[in-house]
Order: structure tokens, then C-alpha cells, then sequence
């Protein structure tokens, strides 16, 4: 079976203009077929702040109403995706930027109002809403697709999710076409034991001791929806999910020991 990379890329590297030039360029020399998956809550919420748009986040998912709906529709599927295209095409790499609603790639549900409303914030709700025909066409035309974290409801609305969640359907969802590694990449050095000490790094993460670190605060904040995500995929066919700096995506994707190693 053809190997597949899935990469995603979080937002404070997407907002360090620096790291994320040498990010691209090292995911530009990434061999093979490979998606780039894109967050950018950070710089939706500055540019928020900006135009009188107070984020609201509830356990790391943001309350979209229309307003905000308006504003990540913008800043996901416009500025950031476009911005990392064009950097993409200045390496020799053939991006073509995608959100859930192009070519149908990720259809989604708005999140039913429980004890909180988060508004426009769409739940992919298994693999049968992704379209692989449709991503398995770019690939084969060795096009490289550069996913924003918004889909679609198959009513006329975009709706915001996650982007981790978006990296670990896709990679559900083409783990019966291709041998699919899923990297979550981000500023720290991998799940770290003292999130304050990047020497600290936890080398391997299996479910037994993901309940431990979750029981004692070791792992909290975006780390445990990253970490679900990441079991996730595993359970559904995923051959490898490494969590780690962006620097070393290069050698995660070559097969080399870098960040956290996540196993069930
Ligand atoms: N044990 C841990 N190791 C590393 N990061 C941790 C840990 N526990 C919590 N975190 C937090 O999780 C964050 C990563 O999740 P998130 O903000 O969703 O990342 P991303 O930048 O990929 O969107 C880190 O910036 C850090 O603040
Ligand atoms: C519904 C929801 O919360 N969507 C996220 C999508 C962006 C994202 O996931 O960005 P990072 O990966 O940079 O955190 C948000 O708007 O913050």
C-alpha cells in the first residue's frame, strides 16, 4: 500500500512568521503523498479582538456563533490557508488549499446543544463523511491538499472544527487506501511530563498511562482532545500517531525518533 503522511500544524507556529517558514519548508521536502492540516485558533482570536469579537472557548472548542462563523470562515479558509499555499508553491511544493466544503472532502453536523451551545462548530461524525474519492484525486495528481479546519453541513453552512479532529478523520478515512502516519506537530518538544522543561519528553504514550496522566494533571488544556483524537485514529486503522516539535517533522516522517510515540 502507498504511504501517506498526515501533518497538522498548530496555531502557535502558524503565528510565528519564522518557525513557520522553516516548517513549510521542511514539510515541502516530505517525500511521497502527504496533506498539510492547519489550525490557526490564535490568530482567529487576535484578529477577533480586533474587530470587537471576544473569543469564547469552552474546554478548548470555540463557541461560534454567526459572527465567529464569519470571522474563521475568513481567517481559516482565506488568510492562513492562502498565506500557506503560496508559501507552499515558493518551495516547489503543488498545494491546492481545501476546506470541508470543496469537493464535498468533510461533511459535518453542528454539535447538538447539550449544557452549552457552541453554535456554527461542526462534529465529523465517523469516516462515511469524509469524501476519500475526492481527496484520493488530488493526491494522485500529485497535488498536495492543504486542509483548513472547516466543513461543511451540506446545507449552505461552513461550520468551524477542530483541526485536530479534522487531521484524525482523514487519516481514518484513507486508512484503507494508503499506510496512513498521522504527526501532530506544535511548539513544544512532544507531550512533555513537566510541560515547563522540554527535556522532559514522554517517549511512548499507551492508554494505560494516558489515564494516569490525565488523573494527575500531567497532560491538560488542548493536550487531551490532541490525545483523543490520536487514540482515535489508532483504533480505526491508523498505522502511527507521533506528537512533536515541528522542527522534527522531517525526521518523524523519515521513520526517526522524535516526540511521543502514541500506542494503544
Ligand atoms: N503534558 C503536556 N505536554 C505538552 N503540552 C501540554 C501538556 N499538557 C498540556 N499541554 C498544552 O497543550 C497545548 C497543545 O495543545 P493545543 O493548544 O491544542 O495545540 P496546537 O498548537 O496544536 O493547536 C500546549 O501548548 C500546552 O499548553
Ligand atoms: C470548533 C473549534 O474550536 N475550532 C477551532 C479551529 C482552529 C484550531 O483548531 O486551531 P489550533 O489547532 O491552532 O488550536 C477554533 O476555532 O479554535
Amino acid at each position: 500500500m502507498q504511504e501517506l503522511n498526515i501533518i497538522k500544524i498548530g496555531g502557535n507556529i502558524l503565528d510565528n512568521p519564522t518557525q513557520l517558514h522553516r516548517f513549510l519548508s521542511d514539510f515541502a521536502s516530505v517525500s511521497g503523498a502527504k496533506i498539510l492540516v492547519h489550525g490557526g485558533g490564535k490568530i482567529a482570536s487576535s484578529i477577533g479582538q480586533r474587530l470587537g469579537i471576544t473569543p469564547k472557548m469552552v474546554e478548548g472548542r470555540r463557541i461560534t456563533d454567526a459572527e465567529t462563523l464569519e470571522l474563521v470562515t475568513m481567517v481559516y479558509g482565506g488568510l492562513i490557508n492562502k498565506q500557506v499555499v503560496a508559501q507552499l508553491q515558493a518551495l516547489g511544493c503543488n498545494a491546492i488549499g481545501m476546506t470541508g466544503a470543496d469537493g464535498n472532502a468533510i461533511y459535518a453536523q453542528k454539535r447538538p446543544v447539550r449544557e452549552v451551545d457552541y453554535g456554527y462548530a461542526g462534529d465529523v461524525a465517523g469516516s462515511k463523511n469524509i469524501n476519500a474519492a475526492t481527496i484520493q484525486g488530488l493526491l494522485s495528481l500529485d497535488l498536495t491538499p492543504v486542509f483548513a479546519p472547516l466543513t461543511h453541513d451540506g446545507d449552505g453552512s461552513m461550520l468551524n472544527t477542530n483541526a485536530d479532529t479534522i487531521a484524525s478523520v482523514l487519516a481514518t478515512a484513507l486508512a484503507p487506501h494508503y499506510e496512513v502516519k498521522l504527526f501532530y506537530c506544535f511548539e513544544k518538544m512532544g507531550v512533555l511530563q513537566d510541560a515547563e522543561d522540554d527535556n522532559s519528553v514522554i517517549p511512548e504514550i499507551n492508554k494505560t498511562l494516558y489515564k494516569e496522566l490525565k488523573d494527575t494533571g500531567v497532560v491538560s488544556l488542548g493536550m487531551i482532545p490532541k490525545l483523543d483524537n490520536a487514540f482515535a485514529a489508532l483504533e480505526q486503522g491508523v498505522r502511527a500517531v507521533q506528537i512533536g516539535d515541528a522542527a522534527a517533522v522531517s525526521r518523524m516522517a523519515a521513520g526517526g525518533k522524535a516526540g511521543t510515540l502514541i500506542t494503544l
